[in-house]
């Protein structure tokens, strides 16, 4: 089979697009995988297609780069609504559903502004904590993010006992001036760091607020920069955004076995 497919990438976080508004494409584990390889196929983070879904724009169907159903890609999620946009199935605005529920976003001034889902509350752990905000996040504040070990520090918690069988992303969080935060992340199902990570710029804005930081917090990437913007909710936290840049890279072609 030729399938026609797009890159995007969002600070760094890099995915493999596919239009299946007509609902034609059925991709295997292994065909996934395969076009998320970055030897032997296209190379990214994770696969979407962009499907039809009544009472919605359209449906984010979000696969990791293992080939596996992954749960809320921030990024992937901001990339997919500029697809929708250059597809012509939205103007400026998406009403979408996700596999954490529905979302909404805006495109302004070329900024994808994506709602996540309210998060109910955080867990402490001994040093670090976690929550879900779409995804599964451990957050960890250190100094010296830079020269970090975030390949084994990240994945020797992501498969301790706690986190072996579901998995966590694992952030590990430099505080800056003026607001800022410096995140690198340990994505599960890349099983490797990656440039930029939604949900998990997500948790950790949300945590720093319990310490000063208020909305919008800035947060420096590997691959970029990004903002996210809240309110406080009790315990939990609403009306949470997570805003930045959406690119096209490039469209081709590739024979799917
Ligand atoms: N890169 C994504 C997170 C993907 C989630 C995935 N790695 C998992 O939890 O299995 C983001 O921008 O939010």
């Amino acid at each position: 089979m030729q399938l026609t497919f797009y890159k995007y990438q969002g600070t760094g976080n890099d995915f493999v697009v596919i239009d299946n508004l007509n609902g034609a494409v059925s991709l295997t584990h292994e065909q996934v995988a395969f076009l998320c390889d970055r030897r032997k196929g296209v190379g990214a983070d994770g696969l979407m297609l962009l499907q039809k879904q009544e009472g919605y724009d359209f449906e984010m169907v979000y696969y990791n780069a293992d080939g596996n159903l992954g749960s809320m890609c921030g990024n992937g999620g901001r990339c997919l609504v500029a697809f929708a946009q250059f597809m012509g199935v939205i103007e400026t605005e998406a009403y979408f559903i996700a596999s954490d529920g529905p979302h909404r976003a805006t495109v302004e001034h070329g900024l994808v502004h994506l709602q996540m889902k309210d998060v109910d509350g955080i867990e402490d752990l001994e040093d670090a904590c976690f929550m879900n905000t779409g995804s599964p996040h451990y957050v960890k504040t250190v100094d010296n993010l830079q020269e970090l070990d975030v390949f084994n520090q990240g994945r020797a918690i992501r498969y301790s006992d706690r986190f072996k069988s579901e998995g966590t992303n694992v952030n590990f969080v430099e505080q800056k001036a003026d607001n800022t935060l410096f995140v690198r992340t340990y994505e599960r199902g890349v099983e490797d760091e990656t440039f930029s990570c939604g949900t998990g710029v997500t948790a950790c804005a949300l945590a720093a607020s319990r310490e000063g930081f208020t909305s919008p917090v800035h947060i420096q990437v590997l691959g970029g920069e990004l903002q996210v913007s809240f309110e406080q909710d009790g315990q939990g936290f609403k009306n949470v955004f997570l805003i930045g840049p959406a690119e096209q890279v490039f469209k081709g072609e590739i024979v799917l076995n």
